[in-house]
């Protein structure tokens, strides 16, 4: 376990990723096997930690966006079947096939080069991504799909063992574009000359509204972190999700500040009476962004505004009245009757709830939860830039 020297730190609880994973397990048809999405560090929760949780819960894949994160989980000693979601390089298809890492494939003029650079003799696992209308990634040509299956099927080491397509409007109660997305899928996969073993379309959104329009995969992300993947399907969801994630800090210094006095970069906040302000050690180079300035925080049970402009690495808070140095404060999570969720915040900011755990940079530790104990803590600090 690594220790820390700053009193702000991420806590995520791996019993509730546990139970939102076990919850979808039963949730789904027996033979609806579970990818974990992990991409980003898990969305910003720790990548290798919730993988073995999901893993350990009936999860039975894994999925990243990029070649590195795939790597890095298998330097971390996992040992289930990833696919990398993002585009990779076809000179890597070695690395890949030697770390039992599956690459998506869109682009015929790709799987050539790819061909032409593979000397190995291991396996190389490919899903194969069809553009429904994600307008992302993705074949959208039936001929150039034809040509990519029997490249595969002609190669001796290549193997396509997934197609798959990704919705743009799952989590959108208007359901004309996924159903168009979902036809469109279903009349591109008679292009294949053959099914592959593993077929996969639902994100988190489309698992739990449609799972009976999930083939034999589903790609479980936003949800196994507990969150809704909008706040408009929130009601229509099939079982409650635990938050994973919260946030917290303490004070480091407690002053009371008379009529006048000013506070931050800028002076831009007054204060209107004799206020007690504290200062924490938190953020924007944390990722508790500058535009949460006028939001708030939990100390004491309460809610406290943050006030003035949030600095690199602190801000400041008006309290309740005076605390002592030390108190904790929740920006992310419940003191008492008291909550900050992460749709809370990512309200404030006007974006989606994905965005706030991934934005809570490296800097700030996280402590892992199993069992109600602690069982890990990571400090990435110091490890950027190293072999962590
Ligand atoms: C291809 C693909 N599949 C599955 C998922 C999981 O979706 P979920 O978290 O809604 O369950 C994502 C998430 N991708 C992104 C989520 O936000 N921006 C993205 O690019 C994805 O890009």
């Amino acid at each position: 376990m690594d220790d820390f020297h700053r009193d702000t730190w991420a806590e995520i609880d791996l019993d509730a990723i546990y139970d939102n994973v076990a919850n979808l397990r039963r949730f789904l048809p027996t033979g609806t096997n579970i990818m974990a999405v992990v991409k980003a560090n898990a969305y910003g929760h720790g990548d290798a930690e919730v993988a073995n949780t999901a893993l350990e819960a009936g999860a039975s894949y894994l999925a990243v966006a990029f070649l590195d994160e795939a790597l890095a989980l298998r330097k971390k000693g996992l040992a289930a079947p990833i696919l990398v979601l993002g585009a990779s390089r076809p000179e890597d298809v070695s690395l890949a096939a030697e770390h039992r890492i599956a690459l998506t494939v869109f682009r015929l003029d790709w799987l050539e080069k790819a061909a032409a650079l593979y000397q190995g003799s291991a396996p190389v696992y490919f899903h194969l991504k069809m553009d429904t209308g994600m307008g992302r990634l993705g074949v959208k040509d039936e001929r150039e799909t034809k040509q990519m299956a029997a490249l595969i099927e002609r190669h001796p080491h290549f193997i396509l063992e997934g197609v798959y397509t990704h919705f743009a409007t799952a989590d959108e109660i208007n359901t004309d574009y996924f159903s168009y997305q979902y036809d469109r899928f279903l009349s591109m996969l008679e292009w294949l000359p053959f099914r592959p073993p593993l077929v996969h379309c639902a994100n988190s959104a489309a698992t739990l509204r449609f799972p009976d329009r999930a083939f034999n995969m589903v790609r479980f992300g936003i949800s196994m972190y507990g969150l809704a993947p909008s706040p408009s399907i929130k009601p229509l969801l099939p079982y409650e999700l635990k938050e994973a994630f919260s946030l917290h800090s303490r004070l480091v210094h407690v002053k009371k500040l008379q009529p006048g006095e000013k506070v931050s970069y800028g002076a831009t906040y007054t204060a209107q009476a004799e206020e007690w302000i504290g200062t924490i050690p938190i953020g924007y180079a944390d990722g508790w962004l500058r535009r949460l300035q006028h939001f708030h925080v939990l100390v004491d049970g309460k809610k406290a505004p943050i006030v003035g402009r949030v600095c690199m690495d602190q801000c400041m808070i008006r309290l309740p009245g005076p605390l002592p140095v030390g108190t904790k404060v929740t920006l992310i999570g419940r003191q008492g009757d008291e909550v900050i969720s992460i749709d809370d915040v990512a309200r404030h900011l006007d974006t989606i709830n994905y965005e706030v755990p991934c934005l809570i940079s490296y800097r700030v530790p996280r402590i892992f939860f199993r069992n109600k104990r602690i069982m890990e803590v990571r400090n990435a600090v110091g490890r950027v830039g190293t072999n962590a």
